[in-house]
């Protein structure tokens, strides 16, 4: 396909997707990357000089990726015209070459655009959202022990109050709504009536289902002792209660579970490892309170869109903060890798930010594709680099003895350190 803005490089080839979703990598990938609003100026072109070093030192000349800049937010305003904030082009390119990864872009508050990434997964369907939090030996942290703190969240991407159906507080729909919830359906207890603005919350047994498919299996690859379905089910019962329910049908017809004391936790038998894994769940609530005092009972967490949300952003605060908290969103066949924190914008252009959710970003790329020694290479330098004190000003606030570094020092700190 031909586009408008998007120069192709010349020499790369497209990853392609077979029949059971494997890939077929080829030594020179196409990788679109989207810049990213905010600081994603600053960490983008750092992450892409990280990676670029990692290949290069994992596989010679042999590999390298070709990176292909695709557009979105305000560069992609500025280049596509007004209120073309996130280009066909873009979602197509997304889409034909499999795997991709972008910066942080801003949605504004209470008006205005809807959110570019939620846009994006929900047009590419990609309903899982990963982020694996796990401790960097050396990251000034807030907790006593922080290496108890080892998880992966599936947070689904695709439903929930993210759906975007919501109606203004006086506008016409939502009065109509309110006037049907009324008459039609016996709802009496809207506090404030005319004055209130209404949110609908989709939560599908499809959407549960293969978003706690996809967890379970994690846990069985991995070999995680648990999996923690985390819901405010007692509040929300036909949406997040049936996220439970729903979520339990699945391990116990799926993978063969069997209920634990009649239920409705259960467990089953990781045909890999014969381990036992542990299939619960917790309330929201007094899961924020059990991440900090228990942290060590909890592995692979799968969870509805706006708790993930949360969830993911305190996590990360606990293994150090959202400057290392990578993500990647995907679907059976595409992927598109990005940092769970946003555009920080009183820092955009300084050079100062923290590239490492980024960078763990990209590393969760890497191995995407199965290039698992570059990615160990990154994982091996941030680690050499956190220790060695050169950090970026989040982590060096915080530690004794530390070298503050610029967003692009810490990446060539990293490079160095290979
Ligand atoms: N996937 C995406 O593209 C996301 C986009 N957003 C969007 O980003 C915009 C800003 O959101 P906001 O609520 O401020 O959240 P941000 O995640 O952008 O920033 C919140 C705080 O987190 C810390 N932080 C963020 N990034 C880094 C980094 N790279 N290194 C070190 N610390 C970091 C800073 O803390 P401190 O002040 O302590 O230094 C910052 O002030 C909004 O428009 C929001 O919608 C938000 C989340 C995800
Ligand atoms: O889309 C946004 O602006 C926020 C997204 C977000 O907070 C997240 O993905 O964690
Ligand atoms: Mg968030």
């Amino acid at each position: 396909m031909s586009y408008q803005h998007i120069n192709v490089p010349a020499s790369g080839q497209k990853i392609t997707v077979n029949g059971d979703f494997s890939l077929n990598v080829p030594d020179k990938p196409i990788i679109p990357f989207i810049e990213g609003d905010g600081t994603g100026r600053d960490i983008t072109p750092v992450m892409i000089k990280v990676v670029d070093a990692a290949v290069a030192k994992a596989y010679g000349d042999q590999r390298k990726i070709q990176w292909m800049e695709i557009y979105a937010g305000e560069k992609a305003v500025k280049l596509y015209g007004p209120g073309n904030w996130l280009p066909d082009e873009t979602v197509q390119a997304v889409k034909e070459h499999v795997v991709s990864i972008k910066g942080p872009l801003t949605t504004p508050i209470g008006g205005g655009h809807r959110s570019l990434n939620v846009t994006l997964r929900q047009a590419l369907d990609l309903y899982v959202c990963l982020r694996p939090v796990r401790y960097f030996k050396g990251v000034p942290s807030p907790v006593k022990d922080p290496e108890k703190t080892n998880m992966v969240i599936f947070r689904e991407n695709s439903e929930d109050i993210y759906a975007g159906i919501e109606f203004d507080a006086g506008s016409e729909k939502a009065k109509l709504l309110i006037d049907f919830l009324r008459t039609q359906l016996g709802i009496d207890n809207v506090r404030f009536p005319e004055t209130s603005g209404l949110g609908v919350k989709p939560v599908s047994k499809e959407g549960t289902q293969r978003l706690v498919r996809k967890a379970i299996q994690y846990a069985i690859d991995h070999n995680r002792p648990n999996v923690t379905l985390v819901h405010k089910g007692n509040i929300m019962k036909f949406t997040e209660g049936s996220f439970r329910d729903w979520g339990f049908e699945t391990a116990l017809e799926e993978f063969d579970a069997q209920l634990v004391d009649g239920g409705p936790w259960c467990k089953l038998k990781n045909p890999k490892t014969g381990r036992d894994i542990i299939v619960k769940d917790v309330l929201a609530d007094a899961f924020m309170q059990q991440i900090l005092l228990r942290p060590a009972e909890y592995s692979v967490i799968a969870t509805l869109n706006l708790n993930g949300d949360y969830i993911s952003d305190a996590l990360a605060a606990q293994v150090g903060g959202i400057g290392i908290a990578p993500g990647a969103n995907l679907s059976e066949s595409i992927a598109v890798f990005e940092a769970t924190h946003g555009t920080a914008p009183k820092y955009a252009g300084k050079d100062y930010v923290n590239p490492g959710s980024e960078i763990l970003s990209a590393e969760m790329m890497l191995r995407h594709i199965g290039w698992a020694e570059a990615a160990d290479l990154i994982i091996d330098s941030m680690e050499k680099t956190i220790q060695s004190k050169h950090v970026t000003y989040d982590f060096a606030r915080l530690m004794e003895g530390a070298v503050q570094v610029s967003c692009s020092g810490f990446g060539q700190a990293m490079i160095e350190n290979m």
